[in-house]
């Protein structure tokens, strides 16, 4: 097997890495500034794989993904992981009490924080970053009036002190990352899949009574159970979406395609984003306190 080469969602240090360091069983990696970067390299064929974040139990959907995964590239999902994620106020090391100004981090860490934040930082300036990983270097680099929000290894590669461990608001925060190829080619991985799941995208002809209540009857008396449903716009006018649907099983030869005629007769368009492994992985966050 040619080796994987897997784009992620970096610099070292972010979630996406240790992700991306719990799942696969070698390969070349490569750091991508963003998301749509990531997603691009995969697109042009720069590399097979690329890994992305879909998902907080929190704050909800990474759009960012979603969208670009429908409205910019053609692409499948072709694995997703779930991830135990551990916010950390991380300081510079020089760190001696002084008074934070200014706190760095990615949006979705942000908002997983906020209610720390407003309790314990009100009015603070909060500056958004691309992701965690960044912020801890900004922190490095700016010194000990400005904090980071990210994870036990950003901390470590930064020579970062943890100022205050697990600063998100909920506990069981769990982020759900999507392994995405363009022509898709056998993982090779560490670890068993939890459960096999499918993505859909569905579009409605128009707007009509009980329009949505149909789509789901197609799923529903099919017993085909449904992890996720969201709403997404078009981007064609106010009031125009398409739905993403997750449903709990592989792609099969005989409940897709009923579902998808049912719903081409309805005037509606199925179009499968994915059919693939749900890993579940726990990693071991070691946190040492300043
Ligand atoms: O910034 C990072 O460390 C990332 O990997 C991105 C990301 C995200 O976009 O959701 C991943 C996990 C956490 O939910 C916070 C940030």
């Amino acid at each position: 097997m040619e080796e994987q080469t897997i784009g992620y969602l970096g610099p070292k240090g972010t979630f996406t890495k240790m992700a991306v360091d719990a799942l696969f069983d070698g390969g070349n990696f490569i750091s991508y500034e963003s998301i749509p970067a990531c997603l691009d390299a995969v697109e042009e064929g720069e590399i097979t794989t690329g890994v992305v974040p879909l998902e907080n139990a929190i704050e909800g959907s990474v759009h960012l993904t979603i969208d670009y995964l429908v409205h910019y590239v053609n692409q499948s999902i072709i694995a997703e992981m779930t991830v135990p994620i551990k916010q950390h106020l991380l300081v510079h090391s020089q760190y001696n009490g002084e008074k934070i100004e200014r706190i760095y981090s990615h949006s979705q860490a942000i908002a997983q924080c906020h209610q720390y934040l407003h309790k314990n930082f009100p009015g603070i300036k909060i500056e958004y970053t691309t992701s965690t990983a960044k912020a801890a270097e900004i922190a490095a680099s700016s010194g000990p009036k400005v904090a980071a929000i990210g994870n036990h290894l950003a901390a470590e590669r930064n020579q970062l002190k943890i100022l205050e461990d697990n600063i998100h608001d909920y506990d069981n925060n769990h982020t759900r990352f999507a392994v995405v190829q363009k022509n898709p080619k056998t993982l090779k991985v560490k670890d068993h899949p939890h459960k096999q799941k499918t993505t859909v995208m569905i579009t409605l002809p128009q707007d009509y009574v009980g329009a949505l209540h149909q789509v789901l009857a197609a799923f529903a008396w099919r017993k085909m159970n449904l992890s996720k449903i969201e709403s997404r716009p078009l981007k064609t006018g106010l009031g125009n979406y398409y739905f993403i649907i997750d449903v709990e099983q592989a792609y099969d030869q005989i409940m897709f395609p009923g579902v998808k005629a049912e719903l081409e007769a309805l005037g509606c368009q199925m179009k499968l984003l994915g059919t693939y492994p749900s890993y579940q992985i726990s990693l071991h966050t070691p946190v040492k306190k300043a």
